[in-house]
């Protein structure tokens, strides 16, 4: 367990948000039914999770885009209550496991991450950079764009002013990128940020990949650790029940290989898995996804392959 943690207590935070709707997005309800609290019981952990989080208190009238950007009233709010939520969990030695819905809700978790501990770093495992400004997005869809929020790049939009940008270019790393847009190409270029995509993980391995990306985020691995795991990472073959699929992604091991990693290092803070999305594939393609993820997660969270004394 991470010294950064004061119990070995893991606080799920489900979040069954996609914009534009909010609660029908059944992604983390189904990681919960498959089990994953008995799972990390299992494990030894002390598990709460007093249900899924439904957002009653948002509320939104009128939610017309601003510039390009859907929803922005909508996902500000929703982000900020998980905020509270996971710098809450965390500020009491907790370890947040935030289950996801769209990936804008790392804006919120990161946050509430960076709230109760200043110096951690951001490990963000996706096809994607999830880096476009209001200026630079395509999409309008702000899923697309926590890291720039986090960041505080572009132009400020007084929807997220809440948003401090509290992470530094140097303490955030990507892995199994292949998907970026030209906007944000420039973005990681001009702001000197760490990204190994799957031509590095093909060209090194996924061993030494993880090594590597550690040695730049946090060389004397002495900063906690927020890991932010985008199931869209794992290829379509592993995980295909996801919003945006893009083939030529990790391996189940890969994935694996990388959660195992941050765990062995006893620095894990705070863990997103997001964009499962039952919603938009097959019966057998959402058991996969889901228990993929269950998987993922357990992983982060200490499951060994073998004991230790089986192999020493
Ligand atoms: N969290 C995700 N699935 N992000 C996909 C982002 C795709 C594209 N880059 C966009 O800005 O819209
Ligand atoms: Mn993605
Ligand atoms: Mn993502």
């Amino acid at each position: 367990m991470s010294r950064f943690l004061t119990s070995k207590t893991a606080a799920i935070v489900g979040c069954p948000f996609r914009c534009p709707r909010v609660g029908v997005d059944q992604g983390p309800i189904h990681l919960v039914e498959a089990g994953l609290v008995d799972q990390l019981t299992e494990l030894g952990w002390k598990v709460n999770f007093d249900g899924h989080h439904q957002f009653e208190e948002v509320n939104v009238a009128a939610d017309p885009p601003i510039g390009k950007l859907k929803n922005p009233r909508l996902v500000s709010k929703v982000t900020e209550a998980v905020a509270k939520v996971v710098g809450g969990h965390a500020k009491k030695g907790e370890l947040p496991v935030t289950l996801g819905g769209d990936h804008s809700l790392a804006m919120g978790t990161i946050s509430g991450t960076l709230d109760a501990h200043p110096d951690a770093c951001v490990i963000w495992i996706d096809a994607h950079a999830d880096i476009n400004t209001a200026e630079t997005t395509d999409s309008g869809n702000i899923h697309g764009m926590p890291v720039s929020f986090l960041l505080g790049l572009g132009s400020p939009v007084p929807e997220f002013s809440w948003v401090k940008p509290a992470l530094k270019p140097e303490r955030l790393v990507y892995i199994g990128l292949r998907d970026i847009d030209a906007g944000e190409k420039r973005i990681l270029k001009e702001n000197n940020i760490k990204a190994f995509s799957m031509h590095e993980v093909d060209k090194y391995g996924i061993g030494r990949v993880v090594e590597m990306a550690l040695d730049h985020v946090n060389p004397k691995r002495a900063y906690p650790i927020h890991l932010s795991f985008d199931v869209d990472a794992l290829d379509p073959s592993v995980a295909p029940s996801t919003g945006t699929p893009v083939r030529g992604g990790l391996t189940f091991r890969e994935g694996h290989y990388i959660c195992e990693a941050i765990w062995e290092t006893g620095l894990l803070v705070a863990l997103d898995l997001m964009e499962v999305n039952p919603s938009l594939a097959d019966a057998a393609s959402v058991q996969q996804t889901v228990t993929v993820g269950c998987s993922l997660v357990r992983a982060a969270l200490g499951k060994q392959l073998v004991r230790r004394e089986q192999v020493d």
